[in-house]
């Protein structure tokens, strides 16, 4: 068997080595003509699976994105072509809470707010916005949820639709799917109109599609009104980022809140267990046995260490999202936007989700132990 894989890919010689001849490639050079002879593919969000692309065809019988949105595969023409197909639902969805929360305490400490006396509006409530809330909600973070698609399908009323919650949130992340068309679409769901209602601070982090979002509208509210805090992690056009809406985020990074190391092997795991299902073959790999240590393994705190002070001190030791911040710029005033968006996140520095790092504690004061769990570390008490 032949198998095309994306460069970015980690563990995908040791995962589908067994099954044959493994090819690493470029995601965004991948052609008709690189996909022939090989019987499965395996990409990430920028490989276009099209028509154009599947003309090479001529072997493959599966196709696997080693990530959550599958806005870059047109399933419709693989099931009418008998080509199998997998995505990896929710393997990174820890990695972006980490790096919106992350986020969220950059902001809280640069402008001397405490989350806990803020309102979170979540736009789209799936495995990001749903885990996402369930860690605010542990910080007893008053949260107002959007996704219409799930309000219908459950009939919750608790749920209320985006205008409402422009103007009654304080902070709105977007965790959205991009969808083309249709009664729930979300391209530009946050449109002109809707961002100029958003009120004076409103924080505004985007970290699902950048196409959900009119990055002119909110590049001209910034230009004319500087008056949004916002946090960027996907743009319309990738990796041609609008230089001038870059510029004027507080936060902007190339599209790395999922990439964490265990999100990203669990999304390579996903797909090497579909790819042996897919060919009745056992899956006997597990991640378990090829993932790396963390570098950081435990924090042993004081229990009077108050709750906010231990929060921001483990978050940052675990992940920072300044060091994509300033890398990202750096790396984009050397090699240009498009070439510097590509080059950082091919060279991605290794990093750990949250969840990874234990904290030890003698005793549960004050409500360390909920506050650290609450925001997704493992809290081991002392004797
Ligand atoms: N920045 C990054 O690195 C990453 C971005 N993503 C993006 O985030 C998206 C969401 O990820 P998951 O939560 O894992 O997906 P999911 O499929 O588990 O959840 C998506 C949720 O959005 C809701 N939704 C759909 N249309 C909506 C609308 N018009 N308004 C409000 N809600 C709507 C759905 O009902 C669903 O509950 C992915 O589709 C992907 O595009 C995912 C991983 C990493
Ligand atoms: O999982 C998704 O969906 C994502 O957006 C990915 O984490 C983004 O990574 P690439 O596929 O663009 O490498």
């Amino acid at each position: 068997m032949r198998i095309l894989v994306d460069e970015n890919i980690p563990l995908a010689e040791e995962f589908f080595g067994e099954l044959g001849e493994v090819t690493r490639q470029p995601g965004r050079e991948m052609t008709a003509a690189t996909l022939r002879g090989h019987d499965v593919l395996v990409v990430r969000s920028i490989t276009q699976v099209d028509q154009a692309l599947l003309e090479g065809a001529d072997k493959l019988k599966f196709v696997g994105t080693c990530t959550i949105g599958t806005d870059h595969i047109d399933t419709s023409l693989l099931a009418e072509r008998n080509i199998g197909f997998a995505s990896a639902p929710g393997s990174n969805a820890e990695s972006v809470v980490d790096y919106v929360l992350s986020s969220l305490l950059l902001l809280s400490e640069e402008d001397g707010f405490s989350l806990s006396g803020k309102t979170v509006g979540i736009v789209g409530a799936g495995n990001v916005g749903g885990r996402l809330a369930a860690r605010l909600d542990n910080l007893d973070v008053d949260c107002l949820i959007c996704d219409p698609p799930r309000a219908e399908a459950e009939g919750r009323e608790d749920f209320v639709d985006l205008d409402t919650m422009i103007e009654r949130a304080d902070i709105i992340c977007l965790h959205t799917p991009l969808v083309a068309a249709g009664e729930h679409a979300t391209h530009h769901l946050m449109d002109r109109r809707r961002i100029d209602a958003l009120g004076p601070g409103t924080v505004l982090v985007n970290a699902g599609r950048g196409d959900c979002l009119d990055g002119d509208a909110l590049r001209e509210r910034l230009e004319s009104q500087g008056d949004l805090r916002t946090v960027l992690d996907v743009w319309e056009h990738e990796p041609a980022v609008d230089e001038a809406l870059f510029e004027l985020v507080d936060i902007g990074t190339p599209h790395i809140a999922g990439y964490s190391v265990d999100g990203k092997m669990l999304g390579t795991e996903m797909i090497y267990q579909a790819v042996m299902r897919h060919f009745g073959l056992p899956a006997r790999k597990k991640l378990g046995q090829l993932k790396p240590d963390p570098w950081l393994r435990k924090i042993v705190l004081h229990s009077w260490t108050p709750p906010l002070e231990a929060l921001s001190l483990c978050a940052r030791a675990c992940y920072d999202v300044r060091r994509d911040m300033l890398a990202f710029d750096r790396y984009r005033r050397r090699l240009g936007m498009a070439a510097g968006f590509d080059a950082y996140r091919r060279e991605y520095p290794p990093r750990r989700e949250f969840q990874t790092l234990r904290v030890e504690l003698k005793k549960n004061k004050g409500g360390l132990r909920d506050a650290l769990e609450g925001f997704g570390f493992s809290v081991k008490l002392g004797k």
